[in-house]
């Protein structure tokens, strides 16, 4: 909670200060109120009294009244402003802070669960702290002031309406105790029921095509009977407190009445009882309201629970200790000879306990074309991520220009790499928007075109238009067409280093010869690392590196491998003729 107070403002504090000012003028207000029922009772009892005298007093009861309702729009007002305030930050912050996420952080929390911080956590957070700050205000306060009230008129009284708030404080204790912890399994089976929900959603084709629809159903019917079952829980056990407030205020007026009831007979004359029962006409309206109080406050500590651990969750993303730090360099040696270098790099990933890559080296010179190749899973693409720092390494180190990866700022190093992925990843809103992605705001014609032209796109592009729709994942295009874009987009950036991560797969054996055709003219002095399955795709390389379970089985030219390394002359011979090796 001392986050959300953290978070304010000086206008924050402020609002609140009036709420707290307003609030407590409405307590003074309504307490008012059962006084001045007590002079309308003496009154009324009393022979001689005008009727003015009692309009008078009622007058100054309907003034309390309608002033104390003014006063609950106003607090309502404010409490709301602070509170969707205070969440709109935090709801920034934590945003902000998954941003700052490597891949190997996010690890440490499901897509789903993060999604469900963000959203319905703070929604939580929201909707207690717009009906609490007013609430848990009032209630305390209203407390102290009917009891001294109580405790100033007739001591004797006072003594059931401490034992009443103990009772109520126990039982308030007792009821949290038991669902503060399945408040917490509560959120965690809702991070559950979204990871299911996206899945199917994500994965709809193929649940089409495999009739899976049954089997999704079922796994989420299990997962919605957990949440129901908990939520019932929940909600069962906070039920008890409706009752058990009724049951409290009875008991209150039971006792006044049996202690007002002793107190006159042993009163002795007419005046002395007609002031002891209007004391028990005041303490019972002042014990109604407190217990009135705590009533509207046990809605707040039904919700409590769920908020607790919905600021505790949220804590754990804001404070997570980011496993990848940022570096202070922000160029690097521009004019050093090697674009990149691996120095006996070896790698796992958190969840696995085998080296992904083990003692990996090679170097690359500026302007280069370097091609990995290897069998599938053999940890091509994790190069790639490992220069991107999507994961730091366990041993070894990586250069570029000269320069520990990791002494510079992820944004420098970002800024130097133009990145294609396995699998492109397009975003809802046009050609442009996905081309300049993230430099929107200044668009260079003569660079997009470069970039469609290079990245084979002109054709379709040409037909679609640059602002032609791209749907989110860029389900509206076809695969090569969206790998086409991706390229183009990592053309766009003009980097120093570019990494095509088997993204030359998608496309014909035409459009990857001219393809990389023109990026052998079109960005000469740009270093390429490109990961491929394809010997036509890395034959043309400079030097091409063949890894083998994790490890480097050889480097070489087209040439140099087809005579010394068996691995690559046994892929190249299971993909080219004898004619197309030379060996014919
Ligand atoms: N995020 C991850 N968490 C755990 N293990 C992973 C992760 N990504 C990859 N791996 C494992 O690391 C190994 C190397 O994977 P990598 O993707 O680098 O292989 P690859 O050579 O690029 O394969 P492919 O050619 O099929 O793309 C594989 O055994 C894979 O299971």
């Amino acid at each position: 909670m001392s986050r959300v107070f953290k978070s304010f403002t000086k206008k924050e504090w402020m609002l609140l200060a009036i709420t707290v000012g307003f609030v407590i003028i409405q307590v003074l207000l309504d307490l008012k109120i059962p006084a001045y029922m007590s002079e309308v009772t003496i009154l009324v009892q009393t022979a001689g009294s005008t009727m003015t005298e009692i309009l008078t007093v009622g007058g100054y009861m309907l003034f309390c009244s309608i002033s104390s309702l003014l006063i609950t729009f106003l607090t309502g007002f404010c409490a709301a402003k602070v509170a969707t305030k205070a969440c709109m930050k935090m709801r920034g912050d934590i945003y902000k802070k998954i941003n700052s996420f490597s891949m190997a952080d996010m690890t440490n929390f499901s897509t789903a669960s993060l999604i469900t911080r963000t959203t319905n956590d703070i929604t939580q957070i929201q909707m207690t702290l717009c009906m609490g700050f007013v609430i848990l205000i009032r209630a305390p306060f209203m407390c102290l002031f009917a009891i001294n009230k109580i405790s100033t008129n007739n001591p004797s009284f006072s003594l059931i309406a401490i034992v009443a708030v103990v009772l109520f404080l126990c039982v308030i204790g007792i009821l949290l105790a038991l669902t503060i912890p399945k408040s917490r399994k509560l959120q965690k089976i809702i991070d559950s029921l979204n990871t299911v929900i996206r899945e199917h959603l994500t994965g709809v084709r193929v649940v089409r095509a495999y009739n899976a629809e049954v089997y999704h159903e079922e796994k989420f019917e299990k997962t919605n009977q957990d949440v129901a079952q908990t939520n019932s829980f929940v909600n069962a056990t906070m039920a008890f407190l409706n009752p058990f407030m009724s049951s409290l205020m009875s008991a209150i007026t039971l006792a006044v009445y049996w202690i007002g009831a002793a107190l006159i007979s042993e009163s002795g004359s007419a005046d002395a009882a007609l002031i002891i029962f209007s004391d028990m006409v005041v303490f019972s309206s002042y014990s109604i309201m407190i217990i009135l109080s705590f009533m509207v406050l046990t809605v707040i500590f039904m919700m409590l629970p769920r908020t607790l651990v919905a600021l505790s969750r949220i804590d754990e993303v804001i404070t997570f200790n980011n496993k990848i730090k940022d570096g202070t360099e922000v160029s690097g040696d521009t004019a050093f000879p090697v674009a990149i270098e691996f120095k006996n790099v070896s790698f796992s990933y958190a969840d696995g306990d085998e080296k992904v890559l083990d003692s990996i080296s090679f170097c690359i010179k500026k302007g280069e074309t370097a091609a990995f190749i290897g069998a599938t899973g053999s940890g091509k693409s994790t190069i790639a991520k490992l220069i991107l720092r999507y994961y730091d390494v366990d041993e070894g180190e990586i250069l570029i220009d000269g320069i520990n990866i990791k002494a510079y700022t992820q944004h420098a190093l970002r800024e130097k790499l133009g990145f294609v992925s396995q699998t492109a990843v397009l975003f809802n809103g046009d050609i442009t928007s996905n081309i300049a992605f993230g430099m929107e705001e200044n668009v260079s014609k003569d660079r997009l075109d470069k970039a469609v032209e290079i990245a084979q796109a002109t054709d379709f592009v040409d037909k679609i238009g640059l602002d032609g729709r791209v749907s989110q994942g860029g389900l509206n295009l076809s695969g090569g067409q969206k790998q086409r874009v991706s390229i183009a987009r990592a053309l766009y950036k003009n980097a120093e280093l570019y990494i095509f991560d088997d993204c030359f797969s998608a496309l014909d054996y035409r459009t990857d010869r001219m393809l990389r055709e023109k990026l052998a003219t079109e960005t000469k002095g740009a270093t390429k690392l490109i990961v491929a399955q394809r010997i036509s795709t890395v034959k043309d390389a400079n030097q091409i590196i063949v890894i083998d379970q994790g490890r480097v089985a050889g480097i070489g030219t087209h040439t140099d491998l087809l005579l010394q390394n068996e691995l690559y002359r046994e892929i190249a011979e299971s993909q080219l003729s004898k004619e197309e090796l030379g060996y014919a």
